[in-house]
Order: structure tokens, then C-alpha cells, then sequence
């Protein structure tokens, strides 16, 4: 299985449970896992042939500047069905973390994988 990659994204929105967190904007870091086959599009040397990790992360910021969920866990699992839907996604694994949420660690979030995974039985 081949993936197209995009690490460490950094996503501006409104996202946290408490009260002082509705009031502001936060930023969240993504890590996506794409599966496609990359042999077509590097065949024919042609962007229309994979996913294009540029427009997946520009869709990526957009939705998150147009949406305000309290749970990183609702941020994760509508983005997911958002790229899936949009861009085709067979299988997608994304991770969403919180710098700073809780400070004693580097960052919290969520991991989550949709879909089939191409060749899976
Ligand atoms: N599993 C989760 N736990 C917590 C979340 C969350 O989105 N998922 N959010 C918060 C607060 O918003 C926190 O990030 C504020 O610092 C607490 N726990």
C-alpha cells in the first residue's frame, strides 16, 4: 500500500470543552496518512493521478477555520469524512494533537484510521 504523507500541520479553530475556550482560537497538528497507488500518477508524471497533498492541506485549514467542536475527538472524525468524501480517500489514518493542552506533556489528541485499507483481507 502506498500513502501520501503530510506531517506536522498546523490548523488554526475553536475546539476545547471549557467555557474560556469557545472565546478563542487554538491551534491543532496534524499528521495524515493518504492510501492511493502512486504507480499511475508517477507513470504519467501527472497531479491528476494522485492525491494532491497541497489541496488536501489547504481544504484541511479551511475546515478547521469554519468550524468550532468542543471534543478533538469531533474534529478528527468529521474531518476524516469530509477528505474522504471530497478527495476519494480509500483509507486514511489522521492524527490530531493539542500542543499545550495539558502541560506537562508535549501534546494530547487523537489517533484515528477510516476506511479499507487497499489489500487488506
Ligand atoms: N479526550 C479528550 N479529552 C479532553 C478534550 C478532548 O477534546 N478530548 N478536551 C479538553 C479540553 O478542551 C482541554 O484541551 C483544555 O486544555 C480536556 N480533555
Amino acid at each position: 500500500m502506498d500513502l501520501v504523507l503530510i506531517e506536522s500541520l498546523a490548523v488554526d479553530t475553536v475546539i476545547g470543552v471549557y467555557d474560556w475556550e469557545r472565546t478563542i482560537t487554538q491551534r491543532l497538528v496534524l499528521d495524515l496518512e493518504l492510501a492511493t497507488d502512486i504507480r499511475p500518477a508517477a507513470e504519467h508524471d501527472d497531479i491528476a493521478r494522485t492525491l494532491d497533498y497541497a489541496a488536501i492541506s489547504e481544504r484541511t485549514q479551511a475546515f478547521a477555520a469554519a468550524h468550532d467542536f468542543a471534543l478533538v475527538e469531533t474534529f478528527a472524525e468529521r474531518l476524516a469524512e469530509a477528505l474522504r468524501g471530497e478527495f476519494g480517500i480509500a483509507w486514511l489514518r489522521l492524527t490530531v494533537r493539542k500542543p499545550g493542552a495539558v502541560a506537562a506533556a508535549a501534546a494530547v489528541g487523537v489517533r484515528i484510521e477510516r476506511g479499507t485499507r487497499p489489500g487488506a483481507v
